[in-house]
């Protein structure tokens, strides 16, 4: 291991959270902690049918000539991901995928594969298991209690140890890696747009923090070998030696009750953390309501460690609980759901219509808002018919409102070297250039004030850079990291030359 490729951190164990993480040294924004390869990676939990190869989406018309399970084509079979897996066992003990009406919907007898990959992966490294993964947290005993086990005993178990004659691998066992899998596996994106799981044992040690201090960007190059989804591990922000490690194994844009729910359900802690301890989630207001019984109050959690207890309204006498709070939370997150699918024009004016139903009911940085802000930043500039150069003064003015509303939510949240930080950055560059351009041209403002405005943007695209030049090409957030990088180079050189010609 040369020096560059050195660790980063030393691990440490205590009775709240079992082992977690430390900085070893002094650490920069950015800087590399360490890289890891994963145990096993594979199709998550409730998947619908996908390319055992390269997880394409598939409709199953294609299989795969020796063990007949859905592949895209002979190049998706012979991919060591699947030829090196679970093909010889359906193959040696004859179990054929069973056809399905709808391909695109869950289909149950994925379930199996991502534990039979981990459960093959203990005989081919048994070292590796026995020094990493056997010891990762998998919560039996509380899942025991829940219906996730008698799922997994139908769908994992008994298929594995039944038809596909795998009795080597015990009960025991196979319950261990499927909890094992779902406390510790990290999400990825394929190229081709799927999502996946994977376990990587050195980056599953970090404890959970709500504004996470570590970033990790996972390499998927598409050859579904061995050496494929390498994880790279960051340091987000100054982290002092000895200072904890931590990820977020959540949607850092949810609000606390939403988190800690999510935490408790699938994760079996309470998250303690400063962001969900503060009313006012560290100034962000991102659970806060605004009161409908008077003009000025907001309302907020009187314990937001309880997700029951009471909330008040901060002007008058008005109460309610958490658990009225969550219902409207669901409500909002059903509509934002109901929009998730609409793009472009349609998918703005869906969202700007959800921005103008819910500003009368929750605080104007609510997570709800926070949410559509940043899908709207996206959308805007971006869309058939409103790309940067098509949006009216006025839609550029609302996209840099969106930007600096979430890059003021993002700075607490998520501070430092976070992707999303990265792509706002990047996105607000671009409406401050126009618009600086066009109010010169219109003689709103003088050539000193146009000069401000186009630093700004320059400095703003410098940033997006910064931070998105770690991320993998194989990534969409890579590839505008790239074109980043670039148009900050052509900026830089032809400043004085723009300003001039403005
Ligand atoms: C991905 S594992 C982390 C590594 C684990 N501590 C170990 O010893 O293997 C997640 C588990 O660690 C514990 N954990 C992580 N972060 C925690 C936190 N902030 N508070 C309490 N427990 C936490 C919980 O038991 C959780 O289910």
């Amino acid at each position: 291991m040369t020096e560059n490729l050195k660790e980063k951190f030393i691990i440490e164990k205590n009775d709240k959270v079992g082992r977690y993480t430390v900085a070893s040294e002094d650490l920069k924004p950015g800087q590399l902690i360490f890289e890891e390869l994963p145990f096993a990676y594979g199709p998550k939990s409730d998947t619908y049918c996908m390319c055992l190869g390269c997880s394409a989406h598939v409709d199953c018309t294609n299989l795969c000539s020796k063990c007949s399970w859905p592949v895209c084509s002979t190049e998706c079979e012979n991919l060591p991901v699947h030829k090196d897996n679970e093909c010889q066992v359906f193959a040696n003990a004859n179990v054929k995928f069973q056809s399905v009406n709808d391909p695109s919907e869950i289909c149950l007898q994925y379930e199996c594969i991502t534990p039979l990959r981990v459960l093959l992966a203990t005989e081919k490294d048994p070292e590796r298991w026995k020094t990493e993964v056997q010891i990762m947290e998998h919560h039996n005993e509380e899942r025991k209690k829940r219906p996730i086990w008698q799922f997994n005993q139908t769908n994992v178990v008994d298929y594995l140890r039944g038809p596909c004659k795998l009795e080597r691998f015990s009960e025991d066992l196979i319950h261990t890696v499927c909890g094992i899998l779902e406390i510790n596996a990290f999400e990825s994106r394929t190229p081709s747009g799927s999502m996946l799981r994977c376990l990587y044992p050195k980056l599953a040690i970090m404890s959970h923090n709500c504004v996470s201090n570590v970033h990790h960007a996972i390499d998927c190059a598409g050859k579904f070998d061995s050496k494929d989804f390498r994880v790279f591990v960051r340091s987000a922000t100054d982290v002092k030696k000895g200072e904890e490690l931590y990820s977020s194994y959540t949607y850092s844009l949810w609000p606390t009750i939403v988190r800690r729910e999510y935490l408790r359900e699938s994760k079996f802690f309470d998250c303690t953390c400063p962001r969900c301890s503060d009313k006012t989630e560290l100034g962000t207001h991102m659970g806060t309501l605004k009161c409908q019984k008077c003009d000025n109050g907001v309302i907020m959690s009187t314990n937001p460690l309880d997700n029951t207890c009471e909330w008040k309204c901060t002007h008058c006498e008005f109460k309610t609980n958490g658990v009225a709070v969550r219902k409207v939370f669901a409500a909002i997150q059903a509509d934002i759901d109901g929009v998730e699918g609409l793009f472009g024009a349609e998918g703005i004016e869906a969202r700007e219509a959800l921005f103008r139903k819910y500003r009368s009911v929750v605080h104007p940085k609510n997570a709800y808002m926070t949410i559509l802000r940043s899908s709207l930043v996206q959308l805007y500039g971006n869309s058939e018919g409103y790309t940067v150069d098509d949006l009216p003064d006025l839609l550029l003015e609302r996209k840099i409102e969106l930007a600096n509303l979430l890059m003021e939510v993002l700075d607490k949240i998520e501070p430092g070297f976070s992707r999303i930080r990265g792509i706002t950055l990047y996105e607000l560059h671009a409406p401050i250039l126009i618009l600086a351009r066009h109010q010169y041209q219109s003689d709103l403002i003088n050539k000193e004030a146009l000069e401000k405005q186009m630093k700004e943007a320059l400095h703003t695209l410098g940033k997006a850079a910064e931070i998105l030049k770690n991320e993998p090409l194989s990534t969409p957030e890579g590839q505008i990291g790239q074109l980043a990088q670039m148009a900050h180079q052509q900026l830089t050189e032809n400043f004085d030359l723009m300003v001039e010609n403005a």
